[in-house]
């Protein structure tokens, strides 16, 4: 049995450009958010694995001897640096009582849960008896990244408990993070997690939730941003919910159909990006007002392509136009149709026009808030860092 417990964390994400064209081999932009997943670690009665997923309305728990059982049958075909398949996939679902075509927010996370713990045990030696509960600032399926902020906080823990990675955090410190190779550990296996609840992601979110900080993605390739102004951004949810897995899927199925008329918009998009990161690397840290009407306008037509490949919706377009009323110009951001859009907010724009933009955006019935961006990465915490809200979210069981 484990002596040790463990408080983890992961931040989501805010992507500023490129999202759905990365998919495809596109760069896109992300950073990293204040608001982040926590997940707690103990040991367990010794025999069971219990799981807590308070956002998601989840409380499960199986015996290790039927999670070892199980095991054999789903790893067999097992490799890392595939799709978790089909097949495998049905398995878990028949045994966790899940619907073939189960697409809701408790299905998926409890399928990510056990193909994670299960495709870990049987590359590192079996997880231990432990009781896991997730708890999120972040809301679920609104384009923050809250599923990779999830697979990421599971995958480190999963890996901990495997004793495949360390516990960095030493007597006294508040937090810790691990070493690279840890990371890069942690964030391969974040991906498989991602593979199961989004079915093709680009591996962007769960990058910024292990990385944290700002960079850039394609193909894989990770490249951090080293120094990024701090820029000023409000974030909206619309409330409206959707998938990212069908949204992604929607997208394939134009670019199948219409070719020669997609491919243009997503080079579009990565040329969007590629001058953005060239208008943020030649912004001092603290930017005077005459950089933001390039990124202001690279914000509209980057809407303009995302509504071109199907992503837009109806309250993102509301979004933009009540903020367009008050001079400020914003994008969907994540997965589109619906969840959130980010609206830049400039220097020179004056306290008066935030606020009365904000309140015409709550009077929409969405929620709108300003945050931090550029957070750290995964994360250990002592439970003294913690604040009570996130302890008290945790503890209940
Ligand atoms: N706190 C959580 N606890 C358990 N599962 C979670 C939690 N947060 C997210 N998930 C899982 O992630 C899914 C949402 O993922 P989805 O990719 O659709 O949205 P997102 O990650 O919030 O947005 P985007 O991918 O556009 O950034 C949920 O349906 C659920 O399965
Ligand atoms: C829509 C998408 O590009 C971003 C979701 O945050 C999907 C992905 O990259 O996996
Ligand atoms: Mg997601």
């Amino acid at each position: 049995m484990m002596e040790l417990g463990l408080l983890v964390s992961a931040p989501g994400k805010v992507i500023l450009h490129g999202e759905h064209a990365v998919v495809h081999g596109k760069a896109a932009l992300a950073v990293a958010l204040g608001l982040r997943t926590f997940l707690r670690l103990r040991p367990g009665d010794g025999e069971r694995l219990r799981v807590h997923l308070p956002g998601v309305s989840v409380r499960r728990e199986w015996g290790l001897a039927e999670l070892s059982a199980l095991r054999g049958r789903v790893t067999a075909d097992f490799d890392e640096s595939k799709s978790p398949s089909v097949e495998q996939l049905d398995v878990l679902k028949e045994f966790a009582g899940i619907a073939a075509d189960a697409s809701a927010p408790d299905s998926l996370a409890v399928l990510a849960f056990l193909y994670m713990c299960l495709a870990i045990s049987a590359k590192y030696g079996d997880v231990p008896s432990v009781d896991i509960t997730v708890w999120s600032e972040l809301p679920t399926g609104a384009g923050l990244g809250s599923s990779a902020a999830y697979a990421v906080c599971l995958a480190a823990a999963l890996l901990y408990a495997c004793r495949a990675i360390s516990c960095p955090l030493k007597d006294g410190e508040a937090t810790a993070r691990w070493t690279e190779d840890e990371m890069t550990l942690i964030n391969s296996w974040a991906f498989q997690g991602e593979r199961v609840i989004h079915g093709n992601p680009s591996g962007v979110d769960n990058a910024v939730g292990t990385w944290g900080g700002a960079l850039r993605y394609q193909s894989g390739k990770i490249t951090s941003l080293k120094r990024v102004p701090t820029l000023r951004i409000l974030l909206t949810n619309t409330k409206v919910p959707r998938s990212t897995k069908v949204l992604v899927a929607g997208v394939k199925e134009k670019i199948l159909k219409f070719p020669s008329i997609m491919n243009p918009v997503l080079d579009s998009i990565d040329a969007i990006s590629q001058e953005c990161q060239s208008v943020l690397e030649a912004m001092p840290t603290n930017p005077s007002p005459e950089y933001y009407p390039v990124l202001e306008e690279l914000f509209d037509i980057n809407q303009h392509h995302l509504n071109v490949i199907g992503v837009g919706h109806p309250s993102l377009d509301r979004l933009c136009r009540v903020t367009a009323s008050h001079g400020l110009h914003s994008k969907l951001t994540g997965a589109g149709g619906g969840g959130c859009g980010i609206t830049l907010l400039p220097p020179d724009a004056t306290p008066l026009a935030v606020e009365a933009a904000k309140r015409d955006l709550c009077a929409c019935g969405f929620e709108c808030w300003e945050t931090d961006i550029g957070a750290p990465g995964v994360t250990l915490h002592s439970a003294s860092s913690l604040n009570a809200e996130v302890l008290h979210a945790l503890s209940e069981s």
